[in-house]
């Protein structure tokens, strides 16, 4: 090989080379930043821009700007924002929120479909240092314009929707019998990690809620209201009420829990249907009461299939869950694919269910009872995850005394003609509950003194009493289940 072509290729090898260690250079001290911003600097200048003001108020009426308040809550979520030179922090309004937030007259950039936009946080003072107006003035090329102005500011819309719905207070409400909704904050802590179901079950049913979320488009291009039915259907004490909690917080729903018995008539229904705000989850609980005893409610069949028919507006996604201890003798109609959706299974506790509720209640994973546990479930003998929870919860200072009490429990109750009987009694227990299906009711204390048979309460009584002895060891909670 000529030397002359040796030297060419060592030089372009040194020019690679070379230019390697200039761009590890650039990023390493972060020069890399200083040099894009100059090329954006000179690019600004070679270009036209058009800018589009978003005032804080209104110019005529000086009311609230509504688009304001979204681009507000649009541009401080940008990824952009964390990895600008300057940042706020605020705290949020949960716990563990930390919120970033814009300066005075900062401005930020983003990419969105191939075209750069910068956003300005324009704050005007006067001489006291007090705010005279705010806008925030949007930035873009005006070649872009036209092919990308449209679908950001959808683009704007949808987030800040979005964010606003992760971000809000949940409310539960409730009916009264002037046909109108009262409301309460909900704030219920249940979470799909904290509900003890079958886990293929639970990660079928979260997905199942989080396509719907996402499907819009889906629901509209079939012509269909975009709507869900759930059918949840078990013995009490089986977390049926602690779903419907945990779908919310889930989904950032709102509840409206529908008391029948407080219903008017048909119309009164579809009344209540239509108050029902979209992103909301509408819960009949114990449905099959209300079908097998007509004296509850005045609504007729065909007024319950119309109502879960729901004609609703389109657009607005709701999400129906009703309520069962026993689908068993319940008109099919009323059942069928399109009125429910899905049905979900609430069973009593089998072993898996007790560890997981060891786990969440007793921090214990493994146990030399847990055999012990086995081998009584093995033998036919079981009570609801509510019993369990609640002997494991009042009992949580010592795991061993928790399991022992469970233990004692479940003999106790096979001895009394196992889990069938348990579970007929358990649902009996409901019939006398004030309100059906609260959301917010914690079910188990009450439950718990009917289902569990006399013997072994006499038995919990007195080992409640010894372990009474320890002072401290009992909270307020406690201490009312001694009274029982
Ligand atoms: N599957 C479960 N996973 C975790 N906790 C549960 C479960 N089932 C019941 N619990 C506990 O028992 C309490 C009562 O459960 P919940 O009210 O959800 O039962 P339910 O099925 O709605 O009963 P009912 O038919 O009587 O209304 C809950 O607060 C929760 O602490
Ligand atoms: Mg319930």
């Amino acid at each position: 090989m000529p030397l002359f072509v040796i030297n060419l290729l060592l030089i372009c090898f040194l020019i690679v080379c070379l230019m390697f260690i200039v761009r590890l250079f650039l990023h390493r001290t972060a020069l890399i930043y200083v040099v894009r911003k100059w090329g954006e600097w000179v690019e600004d200048r070679v270009h036209v821009h058009q800018h589009f003001r978003v005032p804080e108020l209104n110019d005529s009426t000086q009311q609230q700007n509504l688009f304001y308040r979204r681009v507000s809550l649009y541009v401080n979520s940008l990824a952009s924002l964390e990895d600008s030179d300057f940042t706020n922090l605020f705290s949020g309004r949960k716990p563990n929120d930390i919120l970033l937030s814009l300066d005075d007259n900062q401005s930020i950039q983003e990419v969105f479909l191939g075209a750069r936009i910068s956003w300005v946080n324009q704050i005007e003072r006067d001489a006291r240092n007090q705010v005279v107006s705010r806008n925030f003035v949007m930035r873009i090329k005006k070649r872009d314009k036209r092919r990308v102005l449209k679908p950001y500011l959808q683009h704007i819309h949808t987030v800040s929707d979005d964010i606003e719905q992760r971000g809000k207070e949940l409310r539960i409400y409730n009916n009264g019998s002037n046909g109108r909704w009262k409301s309460v904050l909900f704030n219920h802590p249940a979470s799909f990690d904290s509900l003890v179901i079958d886990p293929d079950v639970k990660a079928k049913i979260r997905n199942d809620l989080e396509m719907f979320q996402k499907s819009k488009q889906y629901y509209h291009k079939l012509g269909r209201v975009w709507k869900r039915s759930y059918l949840l259907y078990g013995p009490s004490g089986t977390g049926k009420s602690s779903f419907i909690a945990a779908a919310a917080n889930l989904l950032n729903y709102d509840v409206y829990n529908v008391n029948l018995s407080q219903v008017a008539d048909e119309s009164d229904l579809n009344g209540l249907l239509l108050q029902t705000a979209p992103k909301s989850l509408i819960v009949v609980e114990d449905l099959d009461r209300y079908v097998s005893d007509r004296s509850r409610s005045r609504i007729t069949s065909s007024g319950l299939m119309n109502f879960m028919d729901g004609l609703l507006n389109s657009e607005d996604e709701r999400i129906m869950i009703f309520t069962m201890n026993d689908k068993e003798g319940i008109d099919s109609a009323l059942l069928r694919p399109g009125r429910i959706d899905m049905h979900i299974h609430f069973p009593m506790c089998d072993f898996n269910s007790f560890k997981n509720l060891a786990n969440n209640y007793l921090g214990v994973k493994e146990h030399k009872l847990f055999t012990q546990v086995e081998g009584i479930f093995q033998s036919g003998a079981t009570m609801s995850p509510a019993e369990i929870s609640e002997l494991m919860l009042v009992n949580r200072s010592s795991p061993s005394r928790a399991l022992k009490t469970v233990i004692s429990a479940l003999q106790s109750n096979s001895r009394n003609g196992g889990g069938g009987k348990v579970a007929a009694r358990a649902s009996d227990s409901t019939a006398s509950s004030p309100a059906p299906g609260s959301v917010s009711e914690e079910g188990g204390g009450g439950a718990w003194k009917e289902a569990v048979p006399k013997e072994f309460r006499k038995l919990y009584g007195l080992l409640r009493l010894k372990s009474c002895r320890t002072p401290g060891s009992l909270d307020q909670h406690d201490s009312e289940m001694i009274q029982r």
